[in-house]
């Protein structure tokens, strides 16, 4: 590879084992993942089995404690490995991201009971977590949910449906948003649902444009019972987990862009080189060649944002939620720009399928909207320069 788009060069400073963290994901990602991921996408095949072995590396716990099998890693260090599992395959990284954010949110907010029952088997990934929040009508107005969860004896019943879920079906742990009181945000609360619960069951699969390796489908919940002791937290505080959660979430999906669009510069830089037209290489005409060079300074320019907004959600800095929903909206659009232009750059051979450039711009074109919309990141941000009214 050219040292002009080696993703470690020149970058913010990572540290012996931050570099040790991405040279091991890179090293499973390109040989577990890379020779399958066309296949995986033309198939619409869920690799469960491969998915499963990033447990043996760490990568089921990335951010969870170590008292339960979690790496007790950073967030940094994540983006590191969402950011090279994605070179391979954008949707294969962005399953294991969302498992994380399962994984995570019951770490942060279960009580100790919780954390030894479900953790253990999350963090090697003998089980695997999908994250419930979507409904049917609601997408961005996120507290506008109407799956209501009742307490009747010791159980929580529920009725309605969550859209969208990625893993549904898939998954054995669902990591879900219910309304257990009032209108509006302060009536949430968050249950874990295990995929036995009686009454859980699954809608068709979605045909999508992107992200064809994971099942995306409705959960649905009819009279579906739940022991009150899957309750996380409190009563009312689940809006707070469920942003927390995509807090962190939205850097990963912004990492998989990252690597996404990294893969598809190297493949354009490959592909300029050896084409030829009117008697030389592509990559010798200037216009190409500032093209390239646009996509090397903006893919840097993404880099360096999205491990800036990581360390600040680290430190846990109150502006933390404000970069991580400026790096979800930059680095998505930039990572789905270059991948667009890398498609362009290889002519008609780039909307083929064996290329695999079409699949990058497919699966990165959802990171714009899943996750909370661009439209909504551009919100959050406004709201914390100006306020709201
Ligand atoms: C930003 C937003 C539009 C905000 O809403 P409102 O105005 O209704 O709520 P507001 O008045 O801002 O807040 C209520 C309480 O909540 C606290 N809080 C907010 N953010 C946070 C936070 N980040 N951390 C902690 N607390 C938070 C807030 O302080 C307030 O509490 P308080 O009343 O002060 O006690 C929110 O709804 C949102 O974001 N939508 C996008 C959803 C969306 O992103 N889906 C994505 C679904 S998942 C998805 O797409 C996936 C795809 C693939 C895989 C995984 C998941």
């Amino acid at each position: 590879m050219d040292a002009s788009t080696d993703p470690s060069a020149g970058q913010f400073e990572l540290n012996e084992e931050q570099r040790a963290i991405q040279e091991m994901a890179d090293a499973f990602a390109q040989d577990r993942v890379a020779p399958h991921a066309l296949e995986w996408d033309r198939d619409h095949h869920f690799p469960a089995d491969v998915i499963r072995e990033t447990g043996q590396l760490g990568f089921g716990g990335i951010y969870v404690r170590d008292d339960v099998g979690g790496s007790a890693l950073k967030r940094l260090d994540a983006v590191l490995v969402f950011e090279a599992l994605s070179k391979a395959c954008p949707a294969f990284s962005s399953f294991i991201s969302i498992h994380n954010m399962g994984a995570w949110m019951i770490d942060t907010f279960g009580n100790e009971e919780q954390r030894q029952r479900f953790l253990p088997k999350l963090t090697s990934m003998e089980w695997l977590a999908s994250y419930c929040l979507t409904e049917p009508g609601s997408g961005s107005d996120a507290a506008a949910l109407k799956t209501r969860a009742v307490k009747s004896g010791g159980d929580y019943v529920l009725n309605g449906a969550k859209q969208f879920i990625s893993g549904a079906g898939d998954s054995d742990i669902y990591v879900t948003m219910v309304r257990t009181g009032q209108e509006g945000p302060k009536g949430i609360s968050t249950l874990i649902v295990p995929k036995d619960a009686p009454g859980l069951s699954f809608g068709a699969q979605e045909h999508k444009m992107g992200w064809h390796m994971q099942s995306t489908r409705q959960v649905i919940f009819e009279d579906c019972k739940v022991p009150t002791e899957n309750l996380l937290s409190d009563e009312g505080a689940g809006f707070r987990i469920a942003m927390s959660g995509l807090d962190g979430g939205r850097l990963n999906i912004a990492a998989c862009s990252l690597g996404g669009a990294q893969s598809a510069l190297e493949k354009a830089l490959a592909y300029t080189a050896d084409r030829k037209a009117f008697g030389q290489a592509i990559n010798q005409f200037q216009a190409l060649q500032f093209r390239l060079a646009d996509m090397e300074t903006e893919l840097q320019a993404a880099r360096i944002f999205l491990y800036t907004a990581a360390s600040k959600l680290d430190r846990k800095a109150h502006d933390a939620g404000k970069w991580s929903a400026m790096a979800k909206r930059f680095v998505t659009d930039t990572g789905f720009n270059v991948a667009n232009e890398a498609l362009q750059l290889h002519g008609g051979y780039g909307y083929l399928h064996d290329y695999g450039v079409e699949k990058l711009v497919r699966d990165l074109r959802v990171h714009q909207i899943l996750e909370g919309s661009n439209e909504i990141m551009r919100v959050i941000i406004a709201r914390a320069l100006i306020g709201r009214e």
